[in-house]
């Protein structure tokens, strides 16, 4: 046995602390703040407005301590990796989640279960191994055969050989919550291991389905049923949460489909018809599959959504609706479900209390909250100098040995034609670059992944449809060249780095068009110990007075201006002078003066 302290010790320790906390309230809230510093009591934007309730609220708590571990997990070791390895392991769960649910079967401590015989290990044979290791992996495991069986020992074998040692802290308390058959919604930093979050207990909780001979019906020839469904939004992000579910399935029996837009149909359903325990699909994409009457959700005991609040955003509400409540899956309650994000802003709400049944909700850290793996710069830039500059940047980083294979850059504009044309003018200048956007094939999308990924084109523009779940190692740098309008996409842009415990860069360029976004950005940084820039104070106050009125600032304030004492009027707007907190840069000032006065 191992002597190290199992994860299944971990995590019964937080199920145990949380059950009692959110015992009564009819939507537990879990809040882990292990590593953010001390704050007043976080609402969730979910549970603001509700009547309070007459329990008493649910205590933030902290998750196990481990001293060195920023994320709390322990991926592989690299360079600019600031978290070793040891600690918890990977171990037995326990069921303290279970308060009176069950979706039959799935929750449970089980032992034996992860056995391979049986007749529903159909295809394992022919399965072609994702992690490409045939020669050493039974070699490499061998001495760790008595680790304890948890999740099933061929699900145990991948996560080993995912090199993943111990969980990252949303697995430590989601995949509980998940084995223990409750709802769950949870929000946790970008690049903290959510995928696997919900992964391990669905493909869990179906080979212990499949142990039992679970029967699907026979209907029509060509429906298939499967038994979960993962949603998410973009086609690439589906694409790799089909990836990492194949790997983490491998040799389990558990047969795991994508299907999303833009690809050949024909191809997707042949795949459909060899078998489908798990569906990984966009929206758009499932409509037509079930319209088509190619899949049945009927069989459906998991849905998973990812990025659950940027298929609102992208307008997918009624077609999330139309698969989850007009379609033949099972109500809430009879299926679990689970909903993931690093951000939820307040329109989930109304999805979450339709889907949910009786959910726990976890925060890891701040909802919303960016991880503080990234350094984040704010530089004000011109619209006219944004190329100029971004070129001195590249120069920099080539000047520095940043740029080349392991070191990639991921550029963000705001329009497909922008990025184009940044791609383009990029390319001139003697930088390889790809782009990625919407009005882009599905082939060229692919392939500009591929080609940024490897490290051909270590450049990669992109519009919004890069910045959520992408996970691309060595993306060492993230460009805002456009700024979003809103901080929660900027949060999973710069998410594209900083990932797994790695550190990270990101560079946004900010200027008088960004003013409605200065606030929330100088509130995120500050919150991620980042320096606030003096740019985005000024920017921030300026739009203030350019609203009206006068703003009488404190020291206290993030906006320290001082004109040497002097009362500035400009225009109508008066601005009061204040203590000198912060380094200001006079040049940007004048700017700032043209621009009111403009
Ligand atoms: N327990 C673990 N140990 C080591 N590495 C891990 C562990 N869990 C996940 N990872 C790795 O961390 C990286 C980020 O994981 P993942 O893509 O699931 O993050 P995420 O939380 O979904 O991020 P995003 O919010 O951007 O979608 C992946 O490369 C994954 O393989």
């Amino acid at each position: 046995m191992s002597t190290r302290t199992s994860w299944a010790d971990l995590a019964a320790n937080s199920a145990a602390e949380n059950t009692t906390a959110g015992s009564s309230a009819n939507n537990a809230s879990v809040g882990t703040t292990s590593a953010a510093p001390a704050r007043s009591t976080y609402v969730p934007p979910h549970l603001r407005n509700r009547v309070p309730s007459s329990d008493p609220p649910a205590p933030a708590y902290s998750g196990p301590a481990s001293s060195n571990d920023r994320q709390g997990y322990g991926g592989p070791a690299s360079s600019n990796d600031r978290q070793g390895y040891g600690g918890s392991r990977w171990g037995p769960p326990r069921n303290d989640y279970r308060s009176g649910y069950g979706v039959g079967g799935v929750g449970g401590r089980t032992g034996g279960w992860g056995n391979r015989s049986g007749g529903w290990d159909r295809g394992r044979e022919r399965e072609v191994n994702p992690f490409g290791d045939d020669d050493d992996t039974e070699q490499a495991f061998s001495e760790q055969e008595n680790t304890e069986i948890d999740l099933g020992e061929a699900l145990n074998q991948n996560i080993r050989r995912c090199k993943y040692v111990k969980p990252t802290p949303v697995q430590r308390h989601a995949i509980p919550i998940s084995l223990a058959g409750r709802d769950l919604m949870a929000c946790a930093q970008t690049g903290s291991g959510k995928t696997a979050a919900f992964c391990f207990p669905i493909i869990s909780g179906i080979m212990k389905m499949q142990g039992q001979s679970a029967q699907r019906p026979l209907r029509g020839a060509r429906t298939v049923y499967p038994l979960a469904l993962i949603l998410s939004p973009t086609r690439e992000l589906s694409m790799q949460i089909h990836e990492e579910a194949r790997k983490f399935s491998y040799q389990t029996g558990v047969k795991v489909v994508v299907a999303y837009g833009g690809a050949p149909l024909n191809q997707q359903l042949r795949e459909l018809e060899r078998g489908v325990d798990i569906l990984v699909a966009t929206p758009g994409r499932l409509v037509d599959l079930l319209e088509r009457a190619r899949v049945s959700l009927q069989m459906v005991k998991y849905l998973a959504l990812d990025e659950a609040d940027r298929m609102l955003d992208m307008g997918f509400e009624p077609q999330i609706r139309k698969i989850v409540e007009q379609n033949d899956m099972p109500l809430p309650g009879a299926r679990q479900t689970m909903l993931f994000s690093a951000t939820f802003p307040k329109e989930i709400q109304r999805l979450a209390s339709d889907f949910l049944f009786n959910y726990i909700f976890l925060a890891v850290g701040r909802v919303g909250s960016s991880t503080d793996l990234i350094v984040q710069r704010v530089e004000f830039v011109h619209e006219s100098d944004k190329r100029s500059h971004l070129m001195d940047l590249l120069h920099a980083q080539r000047a520095n040995g940043v740029q080349g294979k392991q070191a990639l850059t991921l550029v963000f504009v705001e329009t497909k034609k922008g990025a184009d044309s940044l791609e383009h003018w990029l390319y001139v200048n003697g930088f390889p670059s790809t782009s990625i956007h919407g009005d882009r094939t599905q082939q060229e999308r692919e392939q500009a992944l591929r080609s940024f990924r490897s490290g051909n084109t270590p450049i990669l523009v992109a519009t919004d449809v890069a910045a959520r779940g992408l996970d691309i190692p060595h993306v060492a740098h993230v460009v805002n060249f456009d700024l979003p309008n809103d901080i929660d996409d900027y949060v999973h842009r710069i998410g594209r780095t900083g990932r797994a415990g790695k550190t990270g860069l990101a560079t946004a360029f900010f200027n008088e068009g960004n003013a409605s976004l200065a606030r929330s950005l100088a509130d995120l940084m500050q919150e991620s110990n980042q320096e606030v820039p003096a740019c985005c104070s000024l920017v921030m106050l300026f739009a203030l007075l350019m609203e009206g009125g006068t703003v009488v600032l404190e020291e206290a304030d993030l906006v320290a201006v001082t004109f040497e004492g002097t009362l500035h009027s400009v225009g109508a707007v008066q601005i009061i002078i204040v203590e000198q907190t912060a380094a200001v840069d006079m040049g940007l000032l004048a700017d700032m003066e043209d621009m009111v006065q403009g």
